[in-house]
């Protein structure tokens, strides 16, 4: 599967100073993971964490998931060490923090040149420039730091996330504008099921590909909502279905459940379909 192609619904970070929670990463059901080095790690514990990710990385384990590790800003005193341990290891994927401008996609990319880059989008700079930041060649998606962007804004957390719809809407905007991966922000309070799964709907209808995650209890639910239903599902085919049917009779335009179905339609109905076969797919290797 190409980064395009994997699923994205769960994307659950772990500290990377957090043996245990690492090693029950191997067997959880999130689509992906991100062994993070920054903000879930205290300053006494960053070299031994970035030395623990390295070995995690050699050891493998993870099945399908694609991993990801989040590094600590290039600005900050374990910035550059981490981006080199990463390239060493063999990292897939790094994520870089609180990106504001291409030119630190840049400096990343030299340091890691096996790596797909992400970017954390969770400043009002990065935020501005995302159009330029989701052009870089080399970054694969974006992850909004939802907490970071309400503390610059000065904003509540409110259940309709209202002083966060434009930041979100030009994030994915511009992720898509450029064929990149858009991954939702973390539900603070992972015991209340119920509000996660109203913002991962509302993640979903705005067009994010997943959500972040910050404990296991949160995975099922979003693995859910960002998969296509069977209603979906079922709806694509017979769109497909009519459309092909419509075509061979010299038409451009069929109608299915009394609404029109045209190419770009069936664009939409094959995506759905390719989402599903994919996640079909990781879960398989989930059940090894
Ligand atoms: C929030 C937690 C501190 C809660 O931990 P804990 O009290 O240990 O939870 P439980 O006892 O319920 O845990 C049950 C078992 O699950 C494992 N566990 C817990 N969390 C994880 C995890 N994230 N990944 C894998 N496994 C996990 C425990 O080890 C228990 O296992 P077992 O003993 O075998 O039963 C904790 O969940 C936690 O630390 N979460 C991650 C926090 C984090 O990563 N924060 C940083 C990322 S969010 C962020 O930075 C936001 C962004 O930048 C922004 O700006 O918005
Ligand atoms: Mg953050």
């Amino acid at each position: 599967m190409t980064a395009t192609h994997r699923p994205y619904r769960s994307v659950l970070y772990i500290p990377g100073s957090n043996a245990r929670a690492i090693e029950k990463a191997r067997g959880l059901k999130a689509d992906a993971l991100i062994l993070d080095l920054e903000d879930a790690v205290s300053p006494d514990e960053k070299p031994a964490a970035r030395a623990r990710v390295s070995a995690v990385l050699s050891e493998g384990g993870f099945g399908g998931r694609t991993l990801i590790v989040r590094i600590n800003g290039l600005d900050t005193e374990w910035g550059r060490a981490d981006a080199e341990a990463m390239a060493q290891a063999g990292a897939e994927a790094v994520l870089l923090p609180k990106v504001s401008c291409p030119a630190e996609l840049d400096a990343l990319a030299a340091l890691v040149p096996q790596a797909a880059l992400w970017a954390m989008m969770e400043t009002p700079a990065g935020v501005l420039n995302a159009a330029a930041i989701a052009a870089h060649p080399r970054l694969a998606g974006f992850v909004l730091g939802t907490n970071d962007l309400a503390k610059d804004l000065g904003c509540l957390h409110r259940p309709d996330r209202l002083p966060l719809i434009t930041s979100l809407e030009l994030c994915l905007l511009a992720a898509r504008a450029h064929g990149r991966i858009c991954v939702d922000g973390v539900y603070n309070a992972f015991r209340d099921t119920e509000g996660l799964r109203a913002e991962a709907e509302q993640g979903r209808a705005l067009g994010m590909d997943g959500k972040t995650l910050i404990h296991p209890a949160q995975i099922d639910v979003v693995n859910e909502v960002f998969a296509p239903t069977a209603e979906e599902i079922e709806l694509a085919r017979r769109q497909i279905a009519a459309f092909e049917a419509a075509q061979a009779e010299g038409k451009g335009v069929a109608v299915v459940d009394g609404r029109i179905v045209e190419n770009l339609h069936v664009e939409t109905a094959r995506a759905t379909l390719s989402k599903a076969d994919a996640i079909a797919a990781l879960e398989t290797e989930f059940a090894r």
